[in-house]
């Protein structure tokens, strides 16, 4: 049986309504141009809604909109730049099936006829109202013969055309599923790219966020194999809002939870989640990667990837990002701040005074210019700050595992014990490797000046806690900075350290990479690397990964293959692409001890049944499609 596919055009096949965009460019000088504009849309949407009858809202609309016929050359100029995108990506659907594709609107055809014979849709097959105009070209109405200017005139419209085959009406209004009610079509398709119509959601057989969705169910040609509203991302620990708007945008399906889930709950959640983002709280344990079986990827919004169990990732083809950079500049100045807070008790200070006592002295209270600041951990925060603090007249000396350049003037020290008996201030800069736990103890306090500083902002497990108060108490040191703690809680609430009330020791809750910015801006880096991955197989920065920066491909399709670094694999792989005859257009390898990763363009057409070889290819992780 024939199936006939009906197209709504305004809101469906455009991303906009036609007639409020002629609005924005009738009424430009207009003093009263948002007025209008704001009461053309509430018409707009009563007659979508069916609160009142369409001819009148057309009437009414064309009153105020005082259009001429010059305005429609700018409109489907507009127009054009504004078809919905998954409209656009699948022109390919609308060729092949030209002679089943209609499009019946009760917008005008004086701007659809244009907009879709780019999609090979001819004016025969274009079912609107036209307008009707003065001798001096203005739009002064519409013709009210055509059954489209009336209330509920998709219905006799279709029935009209006595298409005989099964017909699935795609909109996004009122008008449009009514027509299944009324038994004209055979399905309605909610269509949600642009707007999302409550009425229209309840009254739909399906709900189709694009067009790639309904194409995907519908089993019809399309650009993009698997719809990206299926792909389901799960957002934790409150991870700024850009990056939702980044993944949605983009089309995939997202949902956020503002804190860090435990194991087991974490596991339910991610049944149907192929991509989760996390902050430095949740626990990825190998548990929850073995019982994740959709997961292809993990974002650390943040720098730190401790909490994440990477090889697990990598064994189970799952590919982790972070975002080594964007909170950096942060984590410096809350570093700087500090450094010249404590140097000056100006916590201790303001303490007294909020408990009423005034006591000014310049007892213990130093100027940090001149003073010896030590580094430990000379990578992308400690450099920073090496720069910044030389700035303010530190004499800047630092220690790094590895050989590090040295910034500016910046002194670089061959051993922790150098580094720790030179510093007025020391601080603490390392990564989160497990090697660095307690690193700063009893016997590196001691080795300390009499009377210094020490600032960590970066991992708590780094200072012996008990080492470190013991050492504020009995005054070997002046004071600390702490933001980070060997146990931190999942979220805000009660928390308890043996820091707690000492003079002169500064207590954050882990902020250090927490401003505006930093989380703006990680909100960008880490999506844009997932997307990338997700979109086009490319995981470059990826942080346990082989890392592969692939060419852009055109017409044609490339297969995503993770597997076990063993030999033989490539061989299969490309026997198998041989046996069906496919053409590799372009073939990229990267492996690392455990896995290989192997992406393979092929030439357009293929037997699906490749696909199902290539999974069985013994030391397959994963296997993906893409477009
Ligand atoms: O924002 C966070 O949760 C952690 C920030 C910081 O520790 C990092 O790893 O970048």
């Amino acid at each position: 049986m024939s199936k006939y596919y009906i197209f709504d055009f305004d809101s469906t096949l455009t991303k906009v309504e036609a007639l409020d965009v002629l609005a924005e460019i009738t009424l430009a000088n207009n003093p009263k141009k948002e007025e209008i504009i704001e009461e053309i849309i509430k018409i707009t949407n009563l007659g979508i809604d069916g609160e009142i009858s369409f001819t009148q809202s057309l009437e009414r609309r064309i009153k105020l909109l005082n259009a001429k016929r010059s305005d429609l050359d700018v409109l489907i100029n507009e127009l054009k730049k504004r078809v919905s995108s998954s409209i656009e990506r699948n022109k390919e659907f609308f060729e092949t099936y030209s002679d089943n594709i209609y499009v019946i609107s009760a917008g005008f055809k004086e701007f659809i006829v244009p907009i879709v014979a780019e999609y090979n849709v001819p004016a025969e097959r274009v079912f609107a109202n036209t307008f009707e105009f003065s001798e001096e070209g203005e739009i002064i109405g519409f013709d009210r013969d055509n059954i489209l200017s009336v209330h509920n005139g998709k219905i006799e419209c279709l029935q009209n055309l006595r298409l005989d085959g099964e017909i699935q009406m795609i909109g996004d209004g009122y008008s449009d599923y009514v027509t299944k009610e009324a038994g004209v079509a055979d399905k309605f398709f909610a269509y949600t790219e642009n707007v999302e119509r409550e009425k229209t959601i309840q009254n739909a057989d399906y709900i189709t966020p694009n067009l790639d969705e309904f194409l995907f169910i519908n089993d019809l040609p399309r650009k993009i194999s698997y719809p990206k509203n299926r792909i389901k991302m799960l957002l934790l620990e409150n991870i700024h809002a850009d990056a939702y708007e980044k993944f949605s945008t983009d089309g995939f399906t997202v949902e956020t939870v503002s804190r860090s889930l435990p194991e087991d709950e974490l596991i339910e959640k991610l049944q149907d989640v192929h991509v989760l983002g996390i902050r430095s709280k949740t626990q990825v344990t190998q548990k929850v990667i073995e019982n994740a079986p959709r997961l292809l990827a993990v974002g650390a919004f943040c720098i730190g990837t401790k909490q994440i169990d990477l090889e697990a990732c990598k064994e189970n083809g799952i590919v982790v990002f972070n975002a080594p950079y964007s909170n950096t500049r942060s984590v410096v100045e809350l570093a700087i701040g500090e450094i010249i807070m404590l140097m000056r008790s100006v916590f201790q200070r303001s303490t007294e005074i909020h408990n009423g006592e005034w006591n000014k002295t310049a007892q213990g209270s130093k100027e940090v210019r001149g003073k010896k600041l030590g580094i430990v951990g000379y990578g992308n925060i400690g450099k920073q700050l090496s720069v910044l603090a030389e700035a303010l007249g530190m004499d800047v000396y630092y220690y790094d595992v590895e050989d590090k350049l040295a910034l500016g003037n910046a002194t670089k020290l061959n051993s922790l014990c150098d580094l720790l008996s030179i510093s007025d201030v020391v601080t603490l800069h390392v990564d989160d490797n497990s090697l660095n736990k307690n690193y700063i103890g009893e016997k590196e306090i001691s080795l300390m000046k009499d009377g210094a500083h020490l600032v960590n902002l970066s991992r708590g497990f780094v200072v012996d806690i008990p080492a470190l108060t013991a050492a504020l108490k009995s005054g070997k040191l002046a004071g600390a900075a702490v933001d980070v703690y060997p146990e931190e809680p999942r979220k805000n609430g009660d928390f308890y350290t043996e820091l707690k009330g000492l003079p002169n020791v500064i207590l954050t809750p882990h902020v250090g990479g927490s401003t505006e910015e930093a989380q703006r801006d990680i909100a960008d880096f880490v999506p844009g690397k997932i997307m990338a991955y997700i979109n086009s197989g490319n995981t470059v920065d990826a942080v346990n990964f082989p890392n592969i920066r692939l060419p852009k491909q055109e017409n044609a399709h490339r297969f995503l293959h993770i597997h076990k670094n063993v030999s033989g694999v490539m061989a299969n792989i490309n026997k198998v692409v041989a046996e069906y005859g496919l053409n590799i257009v372009g073939q990229y390898l990267s492996t690392d001890s455990k896995v290989g990763y192997v992406i393979t363009d092929v030439d357009k057409d293929y037997n699906q049944d490749v696909i199902q070889e290539l999974k069985n290819v013994t030391g397959t992780i994963r296997f993906r499609v893409l477009y």
